[in-house]
């Protein structure tokens, strides 16, 4: 057979780069007409762009394995190779192909379209995930209204997919194998490139567990003093719908009654941005100047004519879950987020920007190398820049928070750095556990550990284990509750999150040095590389690699280390974690929990 030169591998590749954009493009467009408006029509015309994608991939994939990539001289063009050689979906027949992309959008149909009935108004039901439950589980402190909307969230959402997961997990599986993994597991941790990255991650865990189990115990007091010894066991895993979010992924809405100084000022700039008029267009205006302020690139205008920063008024149905969109032509990127003006959809808009100007900054990239050096990096870069936001000097600066006289003593400062980082804790710490389960329940159900008979209970099993919550109510394999979170129904991998969690304080610290927010012992949690055009070039310079060198390599441009370090976390919450320790032990708290019996194991 023609053994085929580098050179014309060189001309293969340019081509096949410049076809695989355009149809990246119609498939990017035809996705974007479906999440922004469920219907039949955008379905099928999303079916369309899917397949055809599919078929040119499977296609050019056929002539691309004919090169001896792995003997190429050039690393770059060898990396090209290597990574394009890795089909996905794709591999599966036209049929199965179409099957998996059609339960993939129904499921994620049902999700958005999921509504539930109000607790005080049993003929009201047109409440919505966002903004209308989202909203109840930030205010209400009313433990049975909160059991009511979880449960029933979870009955119209993960119950009614139960049947058809089972299917996208075999269709999964089958394209794996298709690509030569053992399952989908090991296909979707390809994207790390690194051999023992499961140990790295549970090593991680290990690390940070202890800090998780004083805020988990801290917490536990305080939603017992506030609900009752009979609601809230002294020992037991913390009920999961307590904690102010669907998920108990982050409890940043149950900070107001828990704070550890309460007569300081709490960090909370929500009523400041309804009082300042704050609009959504604001806030990623706001979140713009910031990327422009480190030297980095301003939006596209079409950014701003073609993005959806609030819920359309038109009754449509939508996917409202936020996401960053490239479509793959280095010009159109746009943001779809259904923004309520608050500090949560704040610091989430600051997250999607992120991944919008690592579109930017990798545009040059050939399409293959257009992605996150991992995916954890491409969910970091915008919590990196909130990370600064959200100190009380940035919030003051842009007038979010008042300036207190009352911080002149050293006592009063010291409590209020406590109340701060208390804050910031209860969305970055708590939420670590749950990062880490929900692939772990994946790993296991893509390697066959879990079969469907024990999805649910397997999964109440993790959270007892991780996260120390257990359900309100009891049970049982008719439920299906892990698929009442939008990344199980829409095929988007997890643990993606848990790195970012870890790697954003290690960029942050490594950005706070360019910045030369560090000196004197300046502590990492002050920190704010606000126009500081040394962090941000060393910023851009890293993402504009997008993936075209394995991540340590990425990893070293900012922080100089090639590997995942939670030291970097643990430095910006010392003094709280201090605290913890000390207060827990002050009320004599009892440290992590007793097992649950709440799913029929
Ligand atoms: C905001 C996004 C879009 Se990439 C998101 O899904 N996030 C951001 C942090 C965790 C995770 C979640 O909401 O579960
Ligand atoms: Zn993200």
């Amino acid at each position: 057979p023609k053994v085929y030169s580098e050179e014309e591998a060189v001309t293969f590749y340019n081509n096949f780069n410049e076809q695989i954009k355009v149809y990246c493009n119609r498939n990017s467009l035809a996705r974007w007409n479906y999440d922004s408006n469920i219907t039949d029509f955008n379905l099928q015309r999303k079916l369309e762009e899917g397949a055809a994608f599919a078929k040119f991939k499977k296609d050019s994939w056929q002539e691309l394995i004919k090169y001896p990539w792995k003997y190429f001289n050039d690393p770059e063009l060898k990396r090209k190779f290597k990574l394009s050689s890795v089909l996905g979906t794709a591999a599966l027949s036209e049929d199965d192909f179409k099957r998996l992309d059609t339960i993939i959008s129904d499921m994620k149909s049902t999700y958005s379209k999921a509504k539930i009935c109000s607790f005080q108004d049993s003929t009201k039901c047109d409440l919505n995930l966002e903004p209308e439950i989202t909203e109840l589980l930030k205010v209400s402190r009313n433990h049975e209204e909160l059991r009511h909307i979880w449960i029933e969230w979870r009955r119209n959402s993960g119950e009614k997919v139960k049947e058809t997961y089972k299917e996208y997990v075999t269709l999964k599986n089958k394209a794996a194998k298709l690509n030569d993994y053992a399952d989908n597991a090991a296909l979707w941790l390809g994207n790390y490139e690194t051999e023992d990255f499961r140990d790295q991650i549970s090593a991680l865990w290990v690390q940070l567990k202890p800090l998780y189990q004083q805020l988990h115990a801290y917490v536990r007091r305080h939603l017992r003093l506030k609900y009752g010894e009979e609601v809230v066991k002294a020992k037991g895993p913390i009920p999961a719908h307590l904690l102010g979010n669907m998920w108990a992924q982050t409890w940043g809405n149950i900070v107001d009654f828990m704070l550890p100084y309460p007569e300081r000022q709490s960090t909370d700039v929500t009523p400041n941005m309804i009082k300042q008029g704050y609009t959504p267009l604001k806030m990623f205006k706001l979140s713009e100047e910031f990327f422009v302020s480190l030297n980095l690139s301003a939006m596209p205008e079409s950014f701003w004519e073609k993005s959806i920063l609030e819920k359309p008024t038109d009754g449509r149905d939508m996917v409202c879950h936020a996401s960053a969109w490239d479509f793959c032509d280095s010009m159109d990127v746009r943001i779809k987020q259904c923004t309520v003006v608050n500090q949560k959809d704040l610091n989430t808009a600051h997250h999607e920007m992120g991944h919008v100007q690592y579109f930017l900054q990798y545009k040059h990239q050939p399409n293959i190398f257009q992605r996150g050096a991992n995916s954890g990096f491409h969910e970091a870069v915008g919590d990196v820049l909130a990370l600064s936001v959200s100190t009380p000097k940035h919030l003051r600066a842009i007038g979010l928070l008042e300036e207190s006289a009352s911080e002149a003593d050293k006592d009063a400062e010291r409590e209020a750095t406590i109340n701060y980082l208390f804050s910031i804790a209860l969305n970055k710490i708590a939420f670590l556990p749950f990062a880490y389960q929900m692939d772990l329940w994946r790993w296991d159900v893509f390697e066959g550990k879990t079969t469907p008979e024990n999805y649910n209970c397997h999964w109440w099993r993790l959270a007892e284990q991780f996260q120390g919550i257990e359900p309100p109510v009891d049970r049982s394999e008719e439920d299906f509750d892990v698929a009442s979170k939008y990344h199980i129904i829409a095929d988007v991998p997890y643990i993606r999150y848990f790195v970012s969690f870890v790697i954003q304080f290690q960029f942050h610290k490594g950005l706070c040095q360019a910045a030369g927010q560090l000196e004197n012992n300046a502590p990492l949690h002050e920190c704010d590389i606000y126009k500081s055009t040394k962090a941000g070039n060393l910023l851009g310079s890293m993402l504009q690699l997008g993936q075209s060198k394995p991540w340590p390599d990425a990893m070293e441009v900012i922080t100089g280390q090639r590997n995942m370090d939670a030291s970097a976390l643990r430095e910006y919450f010392a003094p709280l974690e201090d605290w913890l320790r000390a207060e827990n032990e002050r009320t004599g708290e009892f440290i992590g929990w007793e097992k649950s019996d709440k799913c029929e194991f």
